[in-house]
């Protein structure tokens, strides 16, 4: 079956379309990459979208971008099949994850008509629509739904994908937000842990913006954190920030670690004094070490000797060796590219799972991961 997965991310710099063809064998499910490609968003929807995911943003302009996305979504799918040379008609499902705009998927305590709640827009008729191909999507209700935190989704597919007999796995994702799935040797499914661990790139890619004044998104190769210096007492007041000490099951996003968080950090850094670049590395060593801190606790109890990176975070080479120097000397660090998965399109490999074990009606959620209270198929379908 070829599936075409579709995932835009939380830095909301484009989508991502990886066209997977899968097969199932006994127990096992064979894929293999066909294309795979990013197609950026324009910077005027960019913007749009930074203002949207504000949980200050109006449901106009949110349900809006719900049709605005589909199409973006779609031309994105079109797009990729012209240029992997495949038809349309060879393609039997896409499966999108849509935008995340807003994620609090705990239940309030003092509003009794509050209920945990995840949005992911870019509506899937209008993707079914304008490509012609059945769509699936909207993955992470269903398992709020059972009473879990609807994330992280990934680390079902890294069970299914990068669990060994052999050996002892962490597989980390550093995107926007920074996640880890645990797999311990020869582990079964219920003993996979996997938690958001706090800030990936977020952080740092608001501090690069404010401090090259819009010139620079991102801090390309680390190079400006490397010129600054870690200012170890600011830094560790952030590291009291409760997330990081709470216990998993744990997800988190924006609402945690977004603007307002980014903001208040930036004024804090500024009355104590401390330079721009070195705010920079500071939010960088910041990742690096809660990373670093809940990758140790792992490694040393659970018997893992290899960690696989992806995301954007691999290409920061600073945040990579201040990571590096984080962990015992004797455990290897690489790319999911040394698993043969390019680390850029891991995410919408794993988006194409989800929907090929959905449109299969097979479960494709973890409780171990999200908490939910059980099994369910995740996914609803345009046909
Ligand atoms: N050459 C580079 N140097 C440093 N950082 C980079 C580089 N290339 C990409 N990045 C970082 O990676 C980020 C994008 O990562 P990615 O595409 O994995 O995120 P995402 O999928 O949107 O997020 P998430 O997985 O949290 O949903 C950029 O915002 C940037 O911070
Ligand atoms: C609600 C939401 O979109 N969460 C994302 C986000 O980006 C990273 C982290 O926070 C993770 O929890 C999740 O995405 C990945 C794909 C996941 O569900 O595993």
């Amino acid at each position: 079956m070829l599936v075409c997965g579709v995932m835009s991310g939380t830095s909301l710099d484009g989508v991502d379309v990886a066209i997977v063809e899968f097969e199932m064998k006994n127990e096992d499910i064979l894929f293999n990459l066909k294309f795979f490609t990013t197609v950026p968003y324009s910077d005027e929807l960019t913007e749009r979208l930074q203002a949207i995911v504000q949980p200050t943003s109006e449901s106009p302009e949110i349900s809006s971008m719900n049709m605005l996305l589909g199409e973006t979504f779609a031309e994105a799918v079109n797009q990729a099949i012209e240029e992997s040379e495949l038809s349309k008609e060879e393609i039997d499902l896409i499966s999108s994850h849509g935008q995340t705009i807003f994620h609090d998927p705990v239940q309030s305590e003092k509003d009794p008509l509050h209920r945990p709640n995840t949005l992911q827009i870019g509506d899937i008729s209008v993707i079914a629509e304008l490509t012609g191909i059945t769509t699936m999507g909207d993955f992470r209700t269903r398992d709020i739904a059972v009473g879990g935190q609807g994330a992280p989704l990934v680390p079902f597919a890294d069970f299914k994908l990068f669990r060994s007999d052999d050996v002892g796995r962490i597989l980390v994702n550093i995107g926007g937000i920074s996640n880890l799935t645990r797999l311990m040797k020869s582990c079964s499914l219920e003993e996979v842990i996997a938690y958001d661990t706090g800030p990936g790139n977020m952080l740092i890619d608001a501090f690069v913006n404010w401090h090259t004044r819009g010139e620079q998104t991102f801090d390309e190769d680390g190079k400006l954190a490397e010129k600054g210096q870690v200012h170890e007492e600011w830094l560790n007041q952030l590291l009291n920030h409760p997330y990081y000490s709470k216990v998993p099951p744990k997800s988190t996003g924006r609402e945690q670690f977004g603007m307002d968080y980014a903001k208040s950090m930036w004024y804090e850094a500024e009355k104590l004094g401390i330079s721009e670049v070195d705010r920079i590395s500071t939010a960088t060593a910041l990742t690096a070490y809660t990373l670093g801190s809940s990758l140790r606790n792992h490694v040393e109890k659970d018997g893992v000797s290899e960690i696989y990176i992806s995301g954007g975070g691999w290409r920061n080479q600073y945040l990579m060796k201040i990571l590096k120097e984080q962990l015992p000397e004797h455990i290897t660090m690489e790319s999911t590219e040394s698993l043969g998965i390019d680390s850029d399109a891991k995410e919408g490999i794993v988006f194409a799972l989800l929907g090929y074990l959905g449109i299969n009606k097979i479960t494709n959620n973890l409780p171990a991961a999200t908490g939910a209270n059980k099994n369910v198929v995740m996914g609803k379908i345009a046909w």
